[in-house]
């Protein structure tokens, strides 16, 4: 590996100045990387009116969030709170696709309020939302395509027995309901899973909804989800952004021509923007021999990054603070009590106790999937832009542990 792929610093900022200056652990994001993803779809879709609307949850930071707006793309947002940082980052409702999974109905009127667009993904829910708005509130549908893609069975979410969107079986039934209550159809939706890696599938994805558009006459976009596959390590397949814009554009092209009248076409990466952004350093606090392993122990864990133990996800690991030492092989685990390995049988430089590792692809579903399992505090967040390292979150104190526990007399 060369150093381009275990960087010490990013645009000039040294990793180890930071780990001394913020503290471990700690989330680094470098800005250009995410402004340069959001770039490279924008071309890759040129040909097509292409709104980016960015995946919140993905790494939902307002200074983040800023920065996807300045670079031209909108957010989706999957909860009310996503909606609402979304707006403290300086978003127009109309910016914000709001796609809820089986929230309250007070959820969506919240939504509705402040302007939002709605994701309907149920046909109660599309009921609901006709007696109530009728024509007068455009909205999209969610539909299920019945395509089994993504990383693993976990992150696959448009297959037949998942709960998202409304069955495409069940079109006569989504027609019926609309009709009945003559609500204005702004777009359709699907999004198949996380961790796709080839562009037929979006195509396939994107044809479910050409063909459904035909029952909708008020259509504005044609939304395919995201789920583009980013590597995880060198050699790592990735999907070819190019590939897919060539052949979904194509395709939207020519649907656009079948339905009468141009209509956007709607894209809502996550991994894609913000995962190879993003590095997470950890301190190391011991290194542990046994008869069949080494294990290195960090001062973090699954707390602060799941995605390890939770999807069985590869985030390549380096040794940051020793690179040039013999190579060795170790088990990375941290400190919950919990089985909570954050990577196996990798060959890292010599770690000692001590030492500052990195963990790559962190920028998506890193901190945003953290918690305070094990009473733990979450780590501070940097990002890197223009040369310059921001502190976009403080890491938490103890006392943010306590803040809304009440204690009663016993
Ligand atoms: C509706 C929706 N859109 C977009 C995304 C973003 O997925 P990814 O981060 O894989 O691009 C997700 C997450 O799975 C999602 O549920
Ligand atoms: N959280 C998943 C991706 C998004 C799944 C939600 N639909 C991951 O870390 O891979």
């Amino acid at each position: 590996m060369n150093s381009n792929q275990h960087p010490q610093d990013i645009q000039g900022v040294s990793l180890l100045s930071l780990a001394d200056q913020y503290e471990l652990p700690l989330y680094v994001y470098d800005g250009e990387k995410i402004v340069n993803q959001i770039h490279a779809m924008q071309e890759a879709f040129a040909s097509v009116p292409l709104k980016i609307k960015y995946a919140t949850k993905a790494l939902p930071n307002i200074s983040v969030l800023k920065l996807v707006r300045n670079a031209g793309a909108g957010i989706d947002a999957v909860s009310i709170e996503e909606v609402r940082l979304g707006m403290l980052a300086g978003y127009e409702a109309s910016e914000i696709m709001y796609t809820p999974s089986g929230v309250s109905w007070k959820e969506i009127e919240e939504a509705v309020d402040l302007g939002v667009m709605v994701n309907l993904d149920s046909i109660p829910l599309i009921r609901e939302f006709g007696e109530k708005y009728g024509n007068r509130v455009p909205a999209c549908i969610r539909i299920n395509p019945h395509i089994m893609a993504g990383g693993n069975s976990k992150i696959s979410v448009g297959h037949k027995h998942s709960k998202f969107g409304i069955s495409i079986e069940q079109i006569d039934q989504i027609v019926q309901t609309v009709e009945k209550y003559q609500l204005s159809i702004a777009g359709l939706h699907v999004h198949t899973g996380s961790d796709i890696l080839d562009a037929e599938v979006f195509l396939r994805g994107a044809k479910v909804l050409f063909d459904a558009a035909k029952h909708f006459k008020e259509l504005k976009f044609i939304d395919c989800g995201g789920g583009f596959k980013v590597a995880y390590k060198a050699g790592d397949p990735f999907t070819d952004i190019q590939e897919v814009g060539r052949i979904v554009s194509k395709a939207f092209l020519e649907f656009c021509e079948d339905y009468g009248r141009p209509l956007e076409l709607w894209l809502e990466p996550g991994k894609f923007l913000v995962s190879e952004s993003g590095y997470f350093l950890a301190k190391t606090n011991l290194v542990k021999e046994t008869p069949t392993v080494t294990f290195v122990g960090v001062d973090s864990g699954l707390n602060h990054l799941i995605r390890p133990m939770m999807y069985d996800a590869y985030h390549d690991v380096y040794n940051l603070s020793n690179p040039n030492g013999p190579e060795r092989t170790y088990h990375i685990v941290g400190y919950i009590c919990e089985t909570d390995t954050l990577a196996a049988d990798r060959k890292l430089s010599e770690v000692r106790a001590g030492d500052v590792l990195v963990l790559k692809n962190a920028g998506a579903y890193g901190f945003s999937m953290a918690s305070n399992y094990n009473s733990r505090l979450r780590p501070a967040e940097v990002l890197i832009w223009k040369g310059q390292a921001h502190l976009i979150r403080k890491r938490e104190e103890f006392e943010d542990l306590v803040r809304h526990q009440v204690q009663i007399e016993l």
